[in-house]
């Protein structure tokens, strides 16, 4: 049976200490990196020079948020230095699959996120042809934002889906994911809860990580916690 996913952001870490941020959260799943490049949002963090780093410094596999334009020349580049998992946004490219194949040439898994806005039906179609799902249950482009519900109907459809067999990929939400929100992602069908400053916010990165997952397997009919 498969185990909730929680993947710290780093954007609510301490940017000068990467690598003990990294460590104070060493049993997480994912380590999540949102790049942001003043274009595609309002707000600019970091890029590949630190995310090389970064992969130096833990052994957190990385998943890569990138909120960026023109992730057909820029995703790829993060996959080659080594992150775990690659996604990009819908909204910013017309041609999602050809990125997605050059993600996964270039030796990384693939995701696809959408904006609260963006509706899923479009790309239902295209899934196949990734390894994740990025729901954003904020707008992007800034940490500790309040956790819009509605997005969940998205999370639900796609988990239709895999339950059935006819997608096999990660369900994953980004944004607002607390002890208050995380069981209704969970009953929705998530499988990944990214977490900023729900984790780092707190005293305990470690236990907040842990207190996250107990909470995700409770709530959830797909997920369990064995490991
Ligand atoms: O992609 C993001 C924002 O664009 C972040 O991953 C997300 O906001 C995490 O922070 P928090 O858990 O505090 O909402
Ligand atoms: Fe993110």
């Amino acid at each position: 049976m498969a185990t909730p996913m929680i993947a710290p952001s780093i954007l609510s870490a301490d940017f000068a200490r990467l690598a003990e941020e990294a460590d104070a959260v060493a049993g997480a799943d994912w380590l999540h990196v949102d790049v942001m490049d003043a274009h595609f949002v309002p707000n600019l963090t970091l890029g590949l020079p630190v995310v090389t780093s970064l992969l130096a410094a833990t052994d957190i596999p990385l998943d890569c948020h990138l909120m960026i334009d023109d992730p057909g020349r820029w995703a790829p580049p993060y996959a080659e230095a080594g992150a775990h998992n690659v996604t990009f946004h819908a909204e910013a490219t017309d041609d999602p699959r050809s990125v997605a194949r050059d993600i996964r040439a270039a030796g990384a898994k693939a995701g696809l996120s959408v904006k609260p806005g963006t509706p899923i039906e479009p790309y239902l179609e295209i899934l196949k042809d990734f390894d994740t799902l990025l729901v954003m249950s904020v707008e992007p482009g800034f940490g500790g934002q309040s956790f819009i519900p509605e997005v969940l109907s998205k999370a639900k459809a796609v988990r239709r889906l895999v339950d059935s067999g006819e997608l096999r990929l990660v369900v994953e939400i980004d944004g607002g994911i607390n002890a208050d929100t995380v069981e209704a992602a969970a009953e929705a069908g998530v499988d990944c809860f990214v977490a900023g400053s729900a984790v780092y916010g707190t005293s305990d990165p470690a236990e907040a990580v842990r207190a996250l997952r107990a909470s995700a397997a409770k709530a959830s009919p797909h997920l369990s916690l064995s490991r």
